[in-house]
């Protein structure tokens, strides 16, 4: 039997001027964007955190230490490319991934097909296996007031056989 792993990842960012706002691999229009060591994408970021999770090899954090100045500003689809390659030599491959991105602002619903395009080519998987989704918090909280985004993940890998 082939076996199976489940992995969560959760990610938050603030949002600042001056930035772009970089999510699944997209460069959004709006009036700010996500601060952060690396180019700030918090749907990836939770996604490389499920993948890594799923492995049982820590966060995101600990392979890319925010510290590190070697990769400040790094494009996150290549910190996602790099947790796939690991994935790949561990024996697995993605089953399929639920991601929902916490906003109240922009609309993310323009831009899902192309997050989606993008991080299935990364993790060479059928772009059905990946699911994204967007959620305003009602104007509440942190997220409510613009001042931050939020993601969740969830995935499952399976052994290659
Ligand atoms: N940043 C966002 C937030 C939401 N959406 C889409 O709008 C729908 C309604 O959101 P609610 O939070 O009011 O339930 C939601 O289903 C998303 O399709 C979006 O595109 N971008
Ligand atoms: C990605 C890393 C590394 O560039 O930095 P940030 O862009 O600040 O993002 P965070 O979600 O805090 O995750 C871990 C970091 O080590």
């Amino acid at each position: 039997m082939q076996a199976l792993k489940i992995g969560h990842g959760y990610d938050v960012h603030e949002l600042v001027a001056n930035r772009d706002l970089i999510i699944g691999g997209v460069k959004i229009p709006y009036e700010k964007g996500l601060l952060g060591h690396s180019d700030a994408d918090v749907l990836l970021h939770a996604i490389t955190d499920a993948i890594i999770g799923a492995l049982g090899m820590g966060d995101i954090g600990h392979a890319f230490p925010d510290t590190d100045p070697e990769t400040q500003g790094i494009a996150s689809t290549k910190i996602l490319a790099d947790i796939y390659q690991v994935m790949v030599e561990k024996g697995y491959r993605i089953g399929n991934i639920d991601a929902t991105i916490l906003a109240e602002a922009p609309k993310m619903a323009p831009h899902l097909q192309e997050m989606k395009q993008i991080i299935a080519e990364i993790l060479k998987t059928e772009i059905e296996n990946i699911n994204i989704k967007a959620t305003t918090t009602e104007k509440l909280g942190f997220i409510g007031r613009r001042e931050g985004m939020a993601c969740e993940a969830v995935v499952l890998i399976s052994q290659l056989s």
